[in-house]
């Protein structure tokens, strides 16, 4: 078949690279024997994007636990790691649940004369058959009340109370331990800390939480050719990685440690693997030097650290050379992941193998699984899944323009990554979305 321009121009958009296109290459099992691993062109073999995510939240979830306790407001973004059991009544004792009158009986009732019981007062004088005294929202029920009255349904007149419509007995009475009984499950530990899980562990009475601590991430960006600030000149190009991967990787809930930038030297090949050796943490993140070029450290460097490549190249576009190895034994070791040097590519391995590695370390479950229509055709990957910057309306996913491995531009102005299965996906079908952590508007991790 004569390849035409709107092919090459294709694989230039999805910048395929030489490999053995063969979907099902054999080779002897090991840690990347997911059955549809392929090889890819630098010997190693590639998983399928499904595969990869997988892989990543099994080397996560195989970590040994850890938990500390915290300040209430620090545990936000954290898993509980002990269930949360109510260390109190709530309400902890009988409760107006409106402003108006407590009263006792039927009436008409005689109002008490004195200052009304406020929301904080001290336990009231209990109430006698007849009597009505003015209370507030949240304010402790004198004893012997067998009603609330709320203001509005109510008159007074003189010293005396008139009810304008029927009265219930128990009505607008929050009965202590409506909520919760003390010693009750609330929520049980794997739970995320939400704004919403601090107000309710607060009113439970909580001044610390047991939490599983945020994973410590240290980011490595690899490369000569890269200038902290001003413009691109002599060949050299700005850094767009450093100010990217850091606050990306505190949205994904991890404790970013530092960011250090290593040259392609032999000296830079020495520290990342020192970094490799004798890193204490969780995971490090490297950026650039995952392919198979003359400078590119990252494969040989783990060889030599004698760390085990669980995924080493994934059939996704951008970003097929990511790699994710764990360094030290299998419960109380650490990982690495690999990203690609190109921006979008890095930012494809941040979500395949980062992202569902640090969900898993800290506990969390999987993010929820959701599917928009796209709107118009996409075109696929003869093989491999696409990731493709979209934005989000109410209906569709809008694939978004300047999606090239080395352009950020698209995924800039995007809410989501849509997964593209290989061969691409007509208008109007359902492609599962990746949302970007700021998409929602409410990320605190
Ligand atoms: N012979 C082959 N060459 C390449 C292959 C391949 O399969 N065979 N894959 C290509 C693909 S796809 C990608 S992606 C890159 C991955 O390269 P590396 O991870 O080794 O990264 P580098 O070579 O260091 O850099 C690639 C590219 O990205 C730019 N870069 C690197 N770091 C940064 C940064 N912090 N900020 C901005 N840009 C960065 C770098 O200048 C290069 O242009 O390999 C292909 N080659
Ligand atoms: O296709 Mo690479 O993985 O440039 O991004």
């Amino acid at each position: 078949m004569t390849r035409t321009d709107a092919d090459r121009a294709l694989d230039e958009a999805l910048a395929l690279v030489s490999r053995d296109p063969s979907p099902h290459a054999s080779g002897a099992p090991g840690p990347l024997d997911a059955p549809d691993a392929v090889r890819a062109a630098g010997g190693h073999r590639a998983s399928s994007w499904s595969h990869a995510r997988e892989a990543a939240v099994r080397a996560g979830a195989g970590v040994r636990a850890r938990s500390h306790r915290v300040p209430i407001a620090e545990a936000l973004g954290e898993v509980l790691a002990e269930p949360l059991d109510a260390l109190t009544d709530l309400p902890s004792f009988d409760t107006s649940a409106m402003d108006g009158w407590a009263v006792a009986g039927p009436g008409p009732w005689s109002v008490r004369t004195g200052a009304g019981i406020l929301a904080g007062s001290d336990r009231p004088e209990p109430l006698a058959d007849g009597e009505a005294v003015p209370i507030a929202t949240g304010a402790r029920i004198p004893a012997d009340t067998t009603a609330v009255i709320r203001s509005e349904h109510a008159r007074e007149d003189g010293s005396q109370l008139y009810a304008l419509r029927p009265v219930v007995t128990g009505q607008d009475i929050r009965p202590r331990g409506q909520e919760c009984r003390s010693g009750e499950l609330l929520l049980p530990a794997g739970s995320l800390v939400t704004p919403a899980l601090l107000g309710l562990a607060a009113a439970a009475g909580y001044d610390e939480l047991g939490t599983r601590p945020r994973p410590t991430v240290e980011i490595l960006v690899l490369g000569d050719e890269l200038l902290t600030e001003g413009r691109p000149r002599d060949g050299l190009i700005r850094d767009a990685l450093s100010p990217m991967l850091g606050p990306w990787l505190s949205r994904l809930g991890a404790d970013v440690t530092g960011t250090r930038r290593l040259g392609d030297d032999p000296a830079g090949a020495e520290a990342l693997f020192e970094a490799v050796t004798t890193s204490t943490a969780d995971l490090i993140v490297t950026t650039g030097g995952t392919a198979s070029g003359p400078v590119d450290h990252v494969h040989p460097v783990l060889m030599r650290a004698g760390a085990e490549l669980l995924v080493d190249g994934v059939a996704v576009r951008p970003g097929h050379p990511m790699l994710l190895a764990r360094t030290g034994d299998r419960v109380d070791g650490r990982h690495l992941v690999g990203l690609p040097g190109n921006p979008l590519a890095a930012v494809s391995g941040l979500l395949t193998l980062a992202e569902p590695l640090l969900r898993a370390l800290a506990g969390r479950r999987r993010r929820p699984r959701y599917a928009v229509p796209i709107q118009g055709d996409v075109p696929g990957h003869p093989y491999d899944t696409r990731l493709v910057p979209v934005l989000l309306t109410e209906e569709h996913a809008v694939p978004l323009r300047y999606h090239g491995p080395a352009m950020l531009r698209g995924v800039a102005a995007a809410d989501a990554l849509a997964v593209v299965p290989p061969h691409g996906a007509r208008s109007g079908q359902e492609l599962e979305m990746l949302d970007l952590p700021w998409a929602s508007g409410g990320c605190f991790t």
